[in-house]
């Protein structure tokens, strides 16, 4: 449960405020709206993050392209089937890459550009029902506290964006932002993240 929670919430904030710095008008467009919304007031409050939309895709967008479990846990086929044309034998471990899915070409336009308007005129959600975007998992085992993970990133997010502005040290523009993945069960960044932060 802790390694589960703690650590999913922690990878999607970093991811999300790499892909915020290679992604300046992004970054401009949703801290003008969390800037709007809350009217110069400090306190952020857990009701503020329903008129936070473009937040929300935002997080939805980081979740496309770095899922936490890119491989989701294994599964076992209990009996012999048929997936997509492939014969699977009983007892055999199944992986699910939808890290790889999340970014097929065959469902996703640009696939691997950060473009959080992809999410505001489709229907596509996390509930493990769009196969192409399951960063929560699908199924009986699919992530039992994915709104307590979504309000885990919202909130924090939303307060880091909320108070300060944001840039990488030494003067470094956003093309030497290194975005490397390591290699593992959860998709973290290669290289730490270093920002540093001004009074908005
Ligand atoms: C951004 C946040 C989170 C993401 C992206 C995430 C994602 C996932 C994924 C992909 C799975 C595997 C689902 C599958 O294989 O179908 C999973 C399982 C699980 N998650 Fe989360 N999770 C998040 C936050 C949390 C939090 C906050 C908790 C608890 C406090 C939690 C507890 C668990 C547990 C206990 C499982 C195992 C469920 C089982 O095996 O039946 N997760 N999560």
């Amino acid at each position: 449960m802790f390694s589960a929670g703690t650590h999913t919430s922690a990878v999607t904030l970093q991811w999300a405020m790499s892909e915020l710095i290679k992604n300046p008008k992004v970054m401009r467009k949703v801290q003008a709206e969390l800037r709007h919304v809350l009217k110069g007031r400090e306190r952020i409050y857990e009701s503020d993050i329903q008129d936070l939309d473009y937040l929300k895709l935002v997080i939805k967008e980081t979740l496309r392209l770095h899922p936490p479990l890119p491989l989701l846990l294994p599964r076992e086929a209990r009996v012999k089937s048929e997936i997509g044309g492939y014969q699977i034998p009983a007892n055999t471990k199944v992986m699910i890459n939808v890290w790889k899915i999340g970014r097929d070409p065959k469902y996703w336009i640009n696939p691997n550009n950060f473009i959080p308007e992809r999410f505001s005129d489709n229907a596509i959600n996390m509930l493990g029902k769009d196969f192409e975007f399951l960063p929560f998992g699908a199924g009986r085992r699919m992530c039992p506290a994915m709104n307590l993970g979504l309000i885990n990133v919202e909130l924090p997010l939303a307060m880091l964006l909320h108070h300060f502005n944001w840039e990488l040290p030494d003067g470094a523009t956003s093309e030497h932002l290194d975005m490397t993945e390591s290699f593992g069960a959860a998709l973290k960044r290669k290289h730490e993240l270093y920002l540093v932060p001004s009074a908005w």
